[in-house]
């Protein structure tokens, strides 16, 4: 069929299926021929008919006219329905769905595209790097609260560990703390040496280089880095002393200071973050706004998927379920169904479509069509937020009435500089093994504050992992007003394996989520170690100029342990652990021998044909990095993957 697009000739080639008679009956039709669907800030802000001194005329003209400025902005966003059929359907706009999706609509002929996603745009206030935790708060996010787990998040609400996950065109992308972290060559190469083809650190480089740009002050040309795709990396353009002094420590150290996503070094190094001039940059902006355009990639926000339809004698998935504006309806896919819905909305999804462990699937009612161990491993890297350094000295740290002033906005809104572009307020990262790391590979990061979680007084940081007020207020109220700093500590290489499963049949409903935090003793072992490795470089000559001093806050939880012995620190541990939003592996990739193995390594599910999974969920084993260039990555690699499935295939 041959399209008529503005710009050029547009070819769809695979006739004959529906939607394409669909496309082509409304190829004329002027409401139709523009069919997008994203919008880059929500078009809600309604303006006051009524102004004072108007006469009736000039109102009247006045709605008139804004009337016929909706109809144009609607035709040229395009609000209409979707096809009834599209070639691929993704449920997901998160960091994977979102450069999948523009893969997969850039080449000619071109395949249709709908891309699902349960969340809304973004809008100006997640573009401030500052305002991260704040994020943690709004409908931007899935606001998960783990199972309850004796022993672990005591100071948390209902002693429940916090799991937000981005719910926005963009999805973890517009919510996360920013930070590109790569992880290790091991991670890779491990990942393959247990099977999976295709994923070692050579094959996987490739695809963290395409869709990199590094803005990098001092590593742009290195060879690992990209430098002409759409995801800017920068380093953060304003910074406190105290970076200064934690890159000094750990040199007096033994680490040197380099770029931390060198693969072949382990050191500290300032923080790179995915941002442009400042603003964060999510996956939505870096890789679908540009596209917005495309005839072929619809994007419908605010529509939840609910189900993806197997054929029960082929298995082969065939089309998926999702409701809008309380509206189920159902869109058909002629080749492949891709969940990128994220660790915790993809095993969801494919448990309501019966796929999912047979015993937990019969329970519920659910008929099972592929017993697979979906949501069986669940590893995520933990935090412990609780170790903080008094300064004696003013003006040397973060502090909120210093950030959130007029002249700030105005620095950031005109230049991306300032205080309000500091990610919440990481300055620098670093690598480290402990005594306890098994491997060549480190198992602590260490992320590096201008400030400490006191900056804002018991605001929206601790607020963002639900530390209560008497929690907060008890241990670190004595804080306030007062300069700090701290380095966070998270656990790289969990032993601790957790789960998840549904809680009910319910779409809508959050599934329950079983941490299993430090359920192995290694992983408490190794945070103390990162805690006594953390006070001598907070005691150590680089911070003398502060006059810094270990503060050791009196947990409600722990007041029968001496303040600083292992008992308190165990403890404090079990007070303020969190997780740092990592969850990997509920989809886990593995070969055919993996009996816990979801989706095999071409990420196609196992017992089911045409349905492929791509986000955090196919990890198979904890990354020595965060996750979102991997999960980047993962998109890169999973549109070359379909590519070739399909580049011979006439359907
Ligand atoms: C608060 C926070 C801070 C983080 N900080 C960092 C960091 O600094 N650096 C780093 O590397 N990583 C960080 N991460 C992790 C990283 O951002 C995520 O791992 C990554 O974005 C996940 O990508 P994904 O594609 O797997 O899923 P997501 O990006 O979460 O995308 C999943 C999308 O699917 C949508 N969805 C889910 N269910 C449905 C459904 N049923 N129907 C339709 N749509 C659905 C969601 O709304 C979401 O938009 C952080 C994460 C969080 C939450």
């Amino acid at each position: 069929i041959d399209i008529y697009d503005d710009e050029e000739l547009v070819t769809i080639e695979d006739e004959p299926y529906s939607a394409a008679n669909n496309f082509e009956n409304n190829a004329n039709n002027p409401s139709f021929r523009n069919v997008r669907i994203l919008w880059p800030y929500p078009f809600n802000n309604k303006s006051d008919p009524t102004k004072d001194n108007e006469t009736p005329e000039a109102a009247d003209m006045r709605l008139h006219l804004s009337k016929l400025k909706t109809q144009n902005r609607k035709a040229r966003f395009g609000l209409n329905q979707p096809f009834e059929e599209y070639d691929y359907i993704i449920v997901g706009a998160g960091s994977t769905g979102s450069v999948l999706a523009a893969r997969l609509t850039e080449d000619k002929p071109r395949a249709t595209v709908l891309l699902l996603e349960a969340g809304r745009p973004e809008m100006l206030l997640s573009d401030v790097p500052a305002l991260t935790q704040y994020l943690q708060q709004t409908d931007y996010v899935w606001p998960y609260t783990m199972e309850h787990q004796p022993g672990v998040c005591l100071g948390s609400e209902e002693q429940r560990c916090y799991m937000p996950r981005g719910k926005a065109v963009g999805g973890s992308s517009v919510t996360n703390s920013m930070v590109y972290a790569r992880g290790r060559p091991q991670d890779w190469d491990r990942i393959a040496a247990d099977g999976n083809y295709g994923w070692s650190y050579n094959d996987v480089l490739p695809f963290y280089i395409k869709s990199e740009r590094a803005e990098l002050r001092k590593y742009k040309n290195a060879p690992y880095h990209g430098r002409d795709g759409e995801l800017v990396v920068e380093n953060v353009p304003f910074k406190t002393g105290l970076v200064e002094a934690f890159l000094a420590a750990g040199r007096d150290f033994g680490h040197p200071t380099i770029d931390y996503n060198d693969p072949e070094q382990l050191g500290f190094g300032y923080v790179q973050t995915v941002s442009y001039k400042g603003h964060r940059l999510s996956a939505a902006k870096a890789f679908l706004h540009q596209h917005k355009r495309r005839k072929n990639l619809h994007i419908l926000t605010e529509a939840r998927a609910t189900r993806v339809l197997i054929d029960n004698q082929s298995k082969k998935a065939y089309a998926v379920e999702y409701i809008k504006n309380n509206i189920k309806r159902t869109v058909r896919c002629r080749r492949e169904i891709v969940l990128s819905a994220g660790p915790i909305g993809s095993p969801q999804l494919l448990m309501l479509s019966g796929i999912g462990p047979q015993e937990h699937l019969q329970t519920l009612g659910i008929p099972v069509v592929a017993d697979k161990k979906v949501g069986r491993s669940m590893y995520d890297h933990v935090s412990f937020p609780g170790i903080v350094f008094k300064l004696n000295s003013s003006n040397a740290s973060l502090l909120e009435p210093k950030v959130a002033t007029l002249p700030n906005l105005m620095q950031w809104l005109q230049f991306g500089d300032g205080l309000l572009a500091t990610p919440g307020g990481v300055e620098a990262i670093g690598y480290l093994k402990s005594p306890l790391s098994e491997d060549s590979l480190p198992d602590i990061e260490l992320a590096s504050i201008g400030g400490s979680l006191t900056l804002d007084a018991g605001g929206a940081i601790r607020k963002s992992w639900k530390i209560t007020d008497k929690t907060y207020f008890k241990s670190f109220g004595a804080l306030s007003g007062t300069d700090t700093w701290q380095a966070i500590p998270t656990l790289l290489q969990p032993k601790s394996k957790g789960f998840l499963e549904l809680r009910d049949t319910s779409p809508f409903s959050h599934p329950k989520l079983f941490g299993n935090y430090l359920s192995d003793p290694k992983d408490m072992a190794t945070l103390i170690e990162a805690v006594k490795y953390i006070t001598r470089l907070g005691e150590s000559q680089s911070f003398r100029k502060y006059d810094a001093s270990l503060y050791l806050p009196p947990y409600p939880t722990c007041s029968s342990y001496g303040l600083g012995s292992d008992q308190y620190w165990e403890c404090a541990i079990r007070t303020m652990i969190v997780s740092a939003r990592d969850p990997t592996s509920t989809c886990k990739m593995g070969p055919q021998s993996d009996p816990d193995a979801v989706v095999d390594p071409e990420l196609r599910v196992y017992g089911v044909e045409r349905l492929r999974v791509a986000d955090a969920s196919v990890i198979p084993r904890p990354l020595t990095g965060r996750t979102n260039a991997a999960e980047i990555m993962i998109g890169e690699k999973l549109a070359n993957l379909i590519r070739n499935t399909w580049s011979n295939v006439v359907a």
